[in-house]
């Protein structure tokens, strides 16, 4: 508490000059600031403006002598406890003393005044003083801290009770009142163990775990735990509970600061569910799936059975979602979660990985997975039925993966990876089935995977070779382009069909350097043709392009690129894409291909007919050329129906001002056909298989006139192949 007594002041009062002069010589000494008065009602004017810690007050004085003079002081509230000393000659009676004691002189002295006497008697009350006035600036602080710790048990939000040893409230704060919902002072006596919500009896304070803290003199915080109030209701509490602990250590009781975390536990539950749930389906998400997955894996491992995972991924989703928009794709993704979940009420628990893709886990599996297919039958077939998305029907289907785990040996990455790869397996299959993992599917993955690592390196070992397959106007027999088409050889080994490695050079995203030297080596040869005059500068060159080269922020630098660097004219390269390629990012691949076609590059539809042969697709794109695919030639001489599809496609492209291009052709009947109904141009064995670049030109020098159409002859009707086969 900090010391701030200003310097005392003393008043000496006498009518007689030489006095004060005298007395104020002797108080020189004494630390105090010395003020003087020659009459009674100077002294009281002094009293009005300073607050004095003594008073030398002489008695006999004219007009108001030092009696009438104390009573005035005693009587003003300021002065009333100065103490006064009354200066006056020493004959005096005690009557007279009496009466100065009545006035309030706390002393006399007396003239002639000794200075020694003076010094002691002032030096005795100052220090009074001084202690008075310490002690009411420490009464006032006392006030002040009570006063501000009063303000603060009432201010805080916080609930404070204190519990006496026995473990009954002796104190509580206004907060705490309220929220325990106790009126006034009716909280106090009340036992802990009500505030608890248990029974005092069967739980005593002795036993509760706040004793024993109180009892060790430890702090203990806890959040796990609910305060019930006056009416019966509860609600979560943070408390922070500290013994009180007097001098001696011994403790006297508990003291509890409270506050209700309703709010805050509401939204950890709420950020608990966000965590663990996917938002849109209510189902358990990617990271509760992973945990529930080893859960149950742990489980089977116990049990000694097996568990099942079943793998979905609809079918077609992302058409949904392009073409009728996100949110009835979101809505539709809601209703099959609901119908997934209807399924799997006996058994089985759904989770959404993301996307379209859901994930069941189905424990208990008997041996022949008989209960894993009979699931995934029921989740297909609970698809059937068409879903009313904002009263459109919609129709989706999925295809399923199932992967068996018999042990916790296996990691659930490895299971995940194969009931992915059941599930592709089933997207192959058709779609809209189920598949089960199989070591075949294994053996399979093993080999793309090694198929992967040996494609790395093939660009750089100048493995890679191009064939080159005309394709003819059906009129005239004249070549009006070739296709480049990719041929790899690892070194020492046979040939890979690029069936089987271009979708693993495209998975791989090898398919982007890969695809880049067809294109260089593709345009260099159709240049160098042009330039020896072995082909008409109007032939041109048609190279395939695939989705991830399509995706590539390059694609239209390469091509400008490569094409300055060859020395080919942009309409002497025709690129071909497929319907699929268009269809898995239809607003890029639109964009992207009207960028190619501004820059002269022709662009030729491909497999026209064996995807989804879409005529707003036909309207939209900027094409040049649509390839009619093999299977449709396959089927000329059989099905009417057939024949009549093929009809209409070459009639449509004619009317699209296309050109078509009638892939596959084998038979010179079907070449009769494809010329009766104009169709353009033709490729296919019947011309020429694929052949080397040197092949390419023995043909065209064998064939001085141009003409590579074979003659015609009734002795064989129905060659495949009239040329020579030259590789
Ligand atoms: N992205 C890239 N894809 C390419 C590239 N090179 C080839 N491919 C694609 O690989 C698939 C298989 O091609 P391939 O084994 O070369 O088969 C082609 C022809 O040999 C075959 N064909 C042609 N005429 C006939 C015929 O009369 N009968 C018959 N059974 N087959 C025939 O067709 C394939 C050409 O098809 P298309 O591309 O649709 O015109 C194939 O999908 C290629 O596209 C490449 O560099 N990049």
């Amino acid at each position: 508490m900090p010391n701030n007594i200003p310097q005392p002041k003393i008043l000496i009062v006498d009518d007689r000059i030489e006095n004060i002069r005298s007395m104020k010589r002797v108080l020189e000494l004494i630390d105090a600031e010395l003020y003087t008065a020659q009459s009674g009602i100077e002294a009281l004017g002094f009293l009005l403006r300073h607050d004095f810690s003594m008073i030398l007050l002489d008695v006999m004085m004219p007009e108001m002598d030092g009696f009438e003079t104390a009573e005035l002081i005693r009587g003003n509230l300021n002065s009333q406890h100065t103490p006064i000393i009354f200066v006056t000659a020493a004959d005096k009676d005690e009557s007279f003393e009496f009466k100065g004691y009545d006035v309030g002189a706390v002393d006399y002295l007396y003239k002639p005044i000794q200075p020694h006497i003076l010094q002691r008697k002032v030096r005795f009350f100052l220090q009074l003083s001084n202690n008075k006035s310490l002690l009411e600036n420490s009464l006032c602080e006392l006030k002040r801290v009570k006063d501000h710790n009063e303000l603060l048990l009432k201010s805080t939000a916080e609930g404070i009770i204190s519990l006496d040893p026995m473990g009954k409230i002796n104190f509580a704060n206004p907060a705490a009142k309220q929220l325990l919902m106790y009126n006034d002072d009716t909280i106090l006596g009340i036992d802990y163990a009500h505030i608890q919500g248990t029974d005092n009896l069967t739980s005593p304070f002795k036993d509760c775990a706040l004793h024993h803290t109180a009892l060790s003199k430890r702090i203990i915080h806890d959040d796990q735990q609910s305060f019930h109030c006056f009416d019966g209701s509860s609600f979560p509490v943070e408390f922070t509970a500290s013994p009180i602990c007097k001098t001696n250590s011994e403790s006297s009781g508990i003291v509890l600061v409270f506050q209700d975390i309703s709010e805050r536990k509401k939204t950890e539950q709420q950020l608990t569910r966000l965590a663990q749930y996917d938002c849109l389906t209510g189902l358990p998400n990617r990271a509760l799936f992973t945990s529930l997955l080893s859960q149950a894996i742990s489980r089977s491992d116990r049990r000694k059975n097996k568990l099942a995972l079943l793998f979905l991924d609809l079918d077609r989703f992302k058409q949904v979602n392009d073409s009728l928009g996100h949110d009835v794709g979101d809505l539709l993704l809601q209703q099959v979660a609901q119908r997934l979940q209807l399924a799997t009420l006996e058994g089985g628990t759904v989770s959404r990985l993301g996307g379209d893709e859901f994930m069941v886990i189905l424990e208990e599996v008997n041996s022949e997975s008989h209960k894993a297919a009979k699931l995934a039958q029921k989740m297909i077939t609970s698809l059937d039925a068409p879903f009313n998305i904002l009263g459109r029907e919609v129709l989706i289907s999925t295809s399923i993966g199932i992967a068996l785990c018999s042990g916790s040996t296996q990691c659930i990455d490895s299971l995940l990876k194969r009931a992915d790869m059941a599930m592709y397996r089933a997207k192959e299959q058709g779609r809209n089935n189920f598949q089960f993992y199989t070591a075949e599917l294994q053996q399979q993955a093993s080999k793309s995977i090694e198929l992967e690592n040996r494609l790395r390196h093939a660009l750089q070992r100048k493995e890679f070779f191009l064939h080159y397959q005309p394709q003819v106007d059906t009129n005239s027999g004249q070549i009006i382009g070739l296709e480049a088409l990719l041929r790899w050889q690892p070194d020492g080994q046979a040939l890979i069909s690029p069936e089987e490695f271009i979708p693993v050079a495209e998975e791989a995203g090898l398919i982007v350097p890969i695809g880049e030297w067809v294109l260089r080596e593709a345009c260099s040869q159709l240049h160098r043709w042009h330039r020896s005059g072995l082909l008409s500068p109007t032939v041109k060159m048609a190279v395939n392009l695939s989705v991830r080269q399509l995706e590539h922020t390059s694609l239209l630098s390469t091509l400008t690129q490569i094409l300055q660097e060859t020395g080919l004219k942009p309409s002497q390269l025709e690129l071909e894409i497929t319907e699929t390629a268009v269809m898995k990012d239809p607003d890029l691949v639109v964009n992207i291909l009207h960028s190619i076609h501004a820059m002269g590059i022709q662009l030729s539809l491909d497999d026209f007919g064996t995807g989804y042969s879409s005529l707003r697709y036909l309207k939209l794109l900027p094409l040049h050329v649509l390839k009619i695919d093999r299977s449709f030639i396959n089927d000329i001489g059989g099905k009417q129906r057939d024949q009549a599809i093929l009809e209409s496609i070459i009639y449509l492209s004619r009317n699209l001002d296309l050109t078509v291009v009638a892939e596959g052709v084998e038979t010179q009947e079907q070449l009769d056909f494809l010329s009766r109904f104009n169709c353009h141009s033709i490729q296919g064995y019947y011309i020429s298989k694929p052949k080397s670049a040197a092949n390419i030109e023995k043909l065209l020098h064998k064939n001085k006139d141009g003409n590579l159409l074979p003659m015609k002859t009734s002795v064989i009707p129905d060659r495949l192949i009239l040329l020579p086969e030259v590789y």
